[in-house]
């Protein structure tokens, strides 16, 4: 049977030559609205896009034959996960292969705001020659504030210490030793905010980084300080930014990205001190055919021998493998993703037990979904591939252990992760086939993975169950499934309760306001 794949964006042409070498047939479309892309994408097994194309959940629902999308490149914003899964269909980037060529970016872009160098090229080939106006700022011995520290991150800052600047990192993953290796001094934002000349971008767009660069948070920072985003849209308030470049505050800033692309008309264009380019931090002849070859090798493996490599909502797990690893494998991603999602302050060491049978089975796709699962709190973008090197790079301790025996289950997977120096632990097993919760904080219990959990850890007292059902009964939150667990009568207890939709913060705030609840939150699956 003839296998197809669209290349929904411009991709290097090698690409191309790597799909029909493997025997696979390869259309070419790009600039497809979603409405014309779920037109067609029925005929594909598999498509190919960089950040322009972008399938969402009405091009999921009509993809029938669809069995993988690979990103050419690192951000997967632009396709909707959740839909891809639900529908069957493997979501693979290409974590690395373009991360040089955007620090490389993020130096052009200082530099260039450092000495207004697009301005000035212009008016100067306007035959202006206006030596006056270009009085720059030298980088030298000057305080570069990095947010976010992870590959590009990295790269950055060995560049700019190379340049002899100084370096600060705000990153709550960033460990002292990995800080210490990057030569960088890991500092709070608000420190970063007050001491920096120059601030750079290099996290993920989620919850904690949206508009991370505030009105407020703007206004911290330095009189004449530099502002250079090549991450994402979203991250720095634009408006904000107009205004601080308008007043004088803020010397000079230049975007790669924008809150809303591609961004033909802005507010900021035309603005003194502000350089944009569109979305090219990724532009190079290298990176580019570095993110295309490996994302067609990913695909044509995939779509040929089932498998998995740099999946973003799977685990990597060759085809023998696949049956009996499965089940472990989701369960360990999950059990991540509920560690990672109560540690998002930032943690320094991760353990990971086997118990019983588990043990029997290879174990390092299983580790690697579990720290998959942990990391996906903070780096939206992380995979199964990338978080085991990703981990090692920060200084993480990681520890797995295993016991042939299981005091009650048949097998036992048992995820432990430190934040500041105690201990959060959650353990799960198989039952029918299925996740499920057996443990929290070594309270045992018996919960299934819901798309939200509500967590609470509270101390057992009289009243708490029924305060929190008229709470979220009154906000019209629907309970669907309570499990309970505690240490002793009276002591430490937790409460896990399966809910339909998500609390609105108002309820929230009333859960947390209640007098026996330790923490509260809610989790997502
Ligand atoms: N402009 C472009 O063309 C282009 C090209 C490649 C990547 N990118 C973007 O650059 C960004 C960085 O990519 P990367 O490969 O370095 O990602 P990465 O996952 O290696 O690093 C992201 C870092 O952000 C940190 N982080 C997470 N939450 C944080 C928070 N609240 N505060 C501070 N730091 C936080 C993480 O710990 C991690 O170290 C991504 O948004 C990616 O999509 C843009
Ligand atoms: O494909 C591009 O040009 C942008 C890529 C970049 O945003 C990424 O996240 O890898």
């Amino acid at each position: 049977m003839t296998i197809k794949v669209l290349i929904g964006d411009s991709l290097a042409p090698g690409a191309i030559d790597i799909f029909k070498a493997r025997g696979i047939e390869v259309d070419v479309k790009v600039g497809l609205s979603q409405d014309e892309l779920a037109d067609i994408i029925g005929d594909y097994d598999g498509l190919a896009v960089r950040s322009a194309c972008k399938p969402n959940a009405a091009v999921f629902a009509k993809a029938d034959k669809l069995k993988v999308v690979g990103r050419a490149g690192i951000g997967v914003d632009n396709i909707d996960i959740p839909a891809a899964t639900a529908k069957g269909v493997a979501v693979m980037n290409t974590p690395f292969g373009n991360a040089v060529t955007t620090a490389e970016h993020a130096i052009a872009m200082l530099f260039a705001a450092a000495r207004q160098i697009p301005a000035a090229s212009a008016r100067t080939q306007n035959g202006e020659w206006p030596k006056k106006d270009y009085v720059g700022t030298e980088l030298f011995a000057k305080t570069l504030g990095l947010i976010g520290a992870g590959n590009i991150g990295s790269l950055v800052a060995e560049r700019a210490l190379g340049i002899k600047m100084k370096v600060v990192a705000f990153d709550p993953y960033l460990t002292e030793e990995r800080a210490v290796e990057l030569g960088v001094e890991k500092v709070e934002l608000d420190e970063l905010l007050a001491r920096a000349d120059a601030i750079t971008l290099h996290t993920p767009l989620t919850d904690q980084t949206r508009n991370i660069l505030s009105r407020e948070n703007l206004g911290k920072t330095k009189k004449g300080v530099i502002i250079v985003n090549c991450a994402r849209g979203g991250l720095v308030d634009e408006e904000a930014l107009k205004d601080l470049l308008d007043n004088g505050h803020i010397t000079a800033a230049a975007l790669d990205v924008f809150e809303t692309e591609p961004a033909k008309e802005h507010a900021l264009f035309g603005t003194r001190g502000f350089i944009a380019t569109p979305h090219l931090g990724a532009s190079t002849v290298e990176a580019q055919d570095n993110v295309a070859f490996q994302v067609a090798e990913q695909m044509a493996d995939y779509l040929l021998t089932g498998a998995v490599s740099n999946a973003l909502n799977m685990p990597s797990i060759t085809a023998e493998e696949a049956p009996r690893l499965k089940p472990f494998a989701e369960l360990a991603e999950k059990l991540g993703e509920f560690a990672g999602q109560i540690s998002t302050e930032g943690f320094d060491a991760v353990e990971i037990d086997y118990e019983g049978e588990v043990c029997e089975l290879n174990r390092k796709p299983l580790t690697s979904a579990a720290l998959a699962g942990i990391m996906r709190a903070s780096m939206k973008d992380v995979n199964m591939v990338s978080a085991p090197t990703v981990l090692k790079e920060r200084g993480i301790d990681l520890k797995e252990s295993t016991q042939e025996d299981s005091d009650t289950y048949d097998s036992l997977i048992r995820i432990k992760v430190r934040v500041g120096g105690k201990w959060r632990t959650i353990a799960g097993t198989i039952v029918n086939g299925q996740s499920r919760i057996v443990a929290v904080k070594d309270m045992a219990l018996e919960a299934k993975f819901r798309p939200f959990i509500l967590f609470i850890n509270n101390n057992d007292e009289a009243g708490f169950i029924g305060s929190l059902g008229s709470i979220l009964g009154e906000a019209g939150v629907n309970i669907a499934t309570f499990n309970l667990g505690r240490e002793e009568q009276g002591g430490d207890a937790i409460a896990m309760v399966g809910i339909d939709q998500d609390v609105p913060a108002e309820a929230m705030a009333k859960i947390e306001a209640l007098t026996q609840v330790r923490y509260a939150k809610v989790l997502r699956f």
